[in-house]
């Protein structure tokens, strides 16, 4: 297994001010994950041809009308009993190489994604937790603030009150106006932050947009988690990046296989997940 490329060791630390230790107390529990399976079923995903990788014989490429696909359901796992306790301000990152399942836990942390075992529990709202749902590329900017708006609980008047203060953040300028599908990865990731962290919603969960912008968008976005955190809010962090995650969250999570394997101080954690990817990669040299 080779590094991912996502994963930046070395990320602008340099922009990135120290993680102060502000020794607040946390508040009480926003969020209770108790044994949490999420399993896929897909669709058409079994091997194509027999297990000993022959091709199908005459009749049964006929009868096939030949189609290469043998079709049935195949079942993913993707998490595999995790359970922990989020508190009211604190801010987890969440690491584990691609396909670990770190989305998927958000995605089931949301509401977007039915557990097959185990529940999740969230103080306050849900509805918080899925503006990324109900965007849509095919609409401008414009109007996926209004729709995301709408989804975090704000009223129209609300939105249009914001609307100029959630597009001078997301920086994104005249840009507003085409559909977001025109974006780069890290514009739409720039106006997703902007739209989630609009209000100030129970649990904040965010995906690579601190990764792909700038630093000066890097340094308000921290401001922002900041301030939500200190209404205590509770800030969830996704990325490959390390030095963001550390100098972000108190606190880290790292995914492997579905599993949560290792739940700590941020150091601790991504120190140890550094070595783990490090030997992976020496390894399978
Ligand atoms: N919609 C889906 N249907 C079927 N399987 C899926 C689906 N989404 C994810 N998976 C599978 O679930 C597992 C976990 O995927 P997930 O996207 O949660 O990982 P991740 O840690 O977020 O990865 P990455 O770092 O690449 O974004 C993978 O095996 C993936 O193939």
């Amino acid at each position: 297994m080779s590094i991912p490329e996502e994963i930046d060791f070395e990320v602008d630390a340099d922009d990135l001010t120290p993680l102060a230790e502000d020794g607040k107390a946390l508040g009480s529990p926003s969020l209770v994950v108790d044994d949490l399976y999420v399993t896929y079923r897909v669709f058409g995903g079994k091997r194509v041809g027999n297990a000993t990788g022959q091709k199908p014989g005459v009749l049964k490429r006929f009868l096939s009308g030949g189609r290469t696909h043998v079709g049935g359901v195949t079942s993913v796992e993707a998490i595999k009993g995790v359970s922990f306790v989020a508190r009211h301000g604190e801010s987890i990152g969440v690491v584990g190489i691609n396909g670990s399942g770190k989305s998927t836990l958000m995605r089931a942390i949301a509401g977007l994604i039915p557990p097959t075992h185990g529940a999740v529990y969230v103080s306050g709202d849900p509805s918080l937790l899925g503006v990324n749902a109900v965007l849509m590329g095919s609409l401008t900017g414009e109007r996926n603030v209004m729709i995301g708006g709408l989804a975090l609980g704000l009223t129209p008047d609300e939105v249009r009150e914001r609307f100029d203060e959630i597009v001078d953040f997301s920086g994104i300028g005249d840009a507003i106006y085409l559909p977001m599908k025109a974006y780069s990865s890290g514009m739409g990731a720039r106006l997703r932050f902007a739209i989630s962290s609009a209000a100030v919603p129970d649990v904040l969960m965010i995906d690579e947009a601190l990764a792909t912008g700038d630093a000066a968008f890097r340094k308000k976005s921290k401001a922002r988690i900041d301030a939500i955190r200190d209404q205590a809010g509770t800030v969830f962090l996704v990325s490959h990046s390390l030095a963001t995650i550390e100098s972000i969250c108190s606190r880290t999570l790292w995914v492997h296989q579905g599993k949560l394997v290792m739940d700590g101080p941020s150091a601790e954690v991504c120190a140890a997940y550094k070595a783990f990817v490090r030997a992976q990669d020496g390894a399978s040299r």
